[in-house]
């Protein structure tokens, strides 16, 4: 049977464009739908870029900030925030020019319009008025995910003009991380609900900027699901930025200028509410998943409780030629897992040979003035999965000179445990909050990954002076051979 292409895929996110490159180098006809006028997805246009572009900027202020100790005399007299938003909005709009001309050269067909999957191979294409239909051999669902609203509030889902005059009229709207990137205004005072990633990615540009921030958690830590020694790190940190914290607590109203929210004390219960003015709340609790599309349930795709697709570890769905990835397929919902996803479905779907995600060693990453990084297993988390001897050992940053030379902090813990096939120490886990912290990550993700043993981790040559002394160090002294610390 022809078919118009080997491969159409549906989003063109990280997990739809990345699928999509590599079919089309395996010599795949491929084609790309994408509902919005603009390949990249969230990650490109909502997501990783646009908050890194804006966390660029917030380290730009915080070098400036302690240009002083250096005895150079600068100060910062405003930050004009339409031309801050035109700077992100730039970078934005050239890599996803990139993208779209790297498409191109790989011979991807573009088609704008919302896709659906509505008979086995068939897609159709609704633009407006305009329907077509393409076949395909293989197709490939990557519809990504959207902010999980706050139960009894509604989102103000606007444009930025709208946004604004309900900000000018004091109605406190509540925002998604979509809005907030979108707004050109210099808010004097945000409250954040939710202690995630967003969160405090958020918080850090805001607080750069000198917006007063306040976030609301439901527990006592951000980060709660990570290590308790870097989320304990990254509080500390953002405290010292200036950052408010208010724990056990819950939002009960938003609204002319001010939220309100109560306060549970741990030691008796005791329930107080509190009052404090707010231009805007973002509320990031989370993303669910695209999958609320009728044709998901009609065409019979298997999903989790959640509205996850169930996939095998190739991307396969519950659907013959079908394939899933991305932030639909649940996970860390993370841009780097996706990229690991599209090889895995694309050399599946090209029958060549290939490998598949190692979820659990997929590296977490918060972004800020310091950088927050996790990647496999905690020594709670090991322990409880049975693994043998873990060991755990904290390092604290103070004796790398690259952090000292920028005031900063940091820790690293390393979590090993014999491998009883082995019978070596192997590490089972890394944990990083500190400066530029992300850069790490690959090298970390490696060496768990590979079950290198700890031993020859720790003899791994880190360049001096460099930030990734810090985990060379670490791995030394988790080897019981400490050579710059105690
Ligand atoms: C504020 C924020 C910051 C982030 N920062 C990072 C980061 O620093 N690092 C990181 O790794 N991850 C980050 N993420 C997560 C990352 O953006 C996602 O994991 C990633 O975009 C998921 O890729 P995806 O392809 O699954 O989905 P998406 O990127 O969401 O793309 C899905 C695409 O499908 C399109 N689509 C949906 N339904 C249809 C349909 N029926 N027809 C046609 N098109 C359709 C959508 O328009 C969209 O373009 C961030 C997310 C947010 C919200
Ligand atoms: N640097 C990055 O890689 C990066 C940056 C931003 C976003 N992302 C991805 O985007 C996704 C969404 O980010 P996020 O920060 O919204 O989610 P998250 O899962 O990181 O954090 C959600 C937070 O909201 C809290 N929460 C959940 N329900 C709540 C409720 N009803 N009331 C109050 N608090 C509640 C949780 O305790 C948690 O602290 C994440 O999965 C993340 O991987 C990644």
């Amino acid at each position: 049977m022809a078919f118009d292409y080997d491969v159409i895929i549906i989003g063109s996110g990280p997990g739809g464009y990345a699928t999509a490159l590599r079919t089309s180098d395996l010599g795949l006809k491929t084609a790309v739908i994408e509902m919005k006028d603009v390949v990249g997805g969230t990650c490109l246009n909502r997501g990783c870029i646009p908050t890194k572009a804006y966390l660029t900027a917030a380290h730009t202020l915080h070098d400036a900030h302690r240009a002083n100790n250096w005895g150079i005399d600068i100060s910062v007299n405003s930050v004009d925030m339409s031309a801050l938003k035109q700077a992100k909005d730039k970078t934005v709009s050239g890599v996803v020019k990139g993208l779209s001309q790297l498409m191109k050269a790989r011979k991807i067909d573009i088609i704008h319009g919302q896709g659906s999957l509505i008979a086995p191979h068939r897609v159709s294409v609704c633009d407006g008025e305009d329907s077509r239909e393409f076949s395909a051999n293989h197709v490939v669902l990557a519809t990504g995910s959207y902010a999980t609203e706050l139960e009894g509030f509604e989102f103000l889902h606007a444009d930025a003009q709208t946004v604004r005059e309900a900000i000018a009229d004091k109605k406190v709207p509540i925002l998604s991380s979509d809005e907030a990137l979108d707004i050109d205004i210099m808010p004097e005072n945000v409250v954040i609900v939710g202690s995630g990633t967003i969160a405090v990615e958020f918080a850090n540009f805001w607080n750069s900027l000198g917006v007063n921030v306040t976030i609301l958690l439901r527990k006592d830590t951000v980060l709660s699901r990570w290590d308790s020694h870097i989320s304990s790190v990254v509080m500390r940190t953002l405290k010292r930025q200036g950052i408010n914290f208010e724990f056990h607590s819950k939002i009960l109203s938003a609204e002319s200028g001010d939220v309100t929210f109560s306060v549970t004390s741990e030691k008796d219960g005791a329930v107080v509410q509190k009052t404090i003015p707010a231009d805007f709340v973002l509320c990031a609790i989370g993303r669910s998943p695209r999958t609320d599309f009728d044709w998901y349930k009609n065409a019979g795709i298997k999903l989790d409780a959640h509205g996850f697709v169930v996939t095998d570890d190739y991307g396969r769905t519950s659907l013959d030629n079908v394939w899933a990835l991305g932030d639909i397929t649940g996970g860390h919902l993370l841009a780097h897992e996706a990229f690991e996803q599209a090889l895995t479905v694309s050399e599946s779907i090209a029958g060549i040979p290939t490998r598949i995600v190692d979820t659990h060693t997929i590296p977490e990453v918060v972004f800020g003035i310091i950088d927050a990084v996790s990647i496999g297993y905690t020594k709670n988390q090991a322990e409880a999965l049975d693994y043998i001897e873990v060991e755990e050992t904290v390092v604290p940053q103070l004796s790398n000179p690259r952090v000292a030379m920028m005031g900063s902090n940091g820790t690293t813990v390393i979590v090993s445990a014999v491998d009883p096939h082995t019978n070596t120490r192997i590490v089972i886990g890394i944990h990083m909050a500190g400066p530029s912290a992300s850069e790490l990550a690959g090298a970390a993700r490696e060496i768990i990954q590979n079950r290198i043993p700890l031993h020859d981790a720790a003899n791994a040559l880190f360049a001096h002076p460099t930030i990734s002394e810090t985990l060379g160090e670490s791995l030394l002294k988790a080897d019981g051979r400490p050579l710059n610390l105690r």
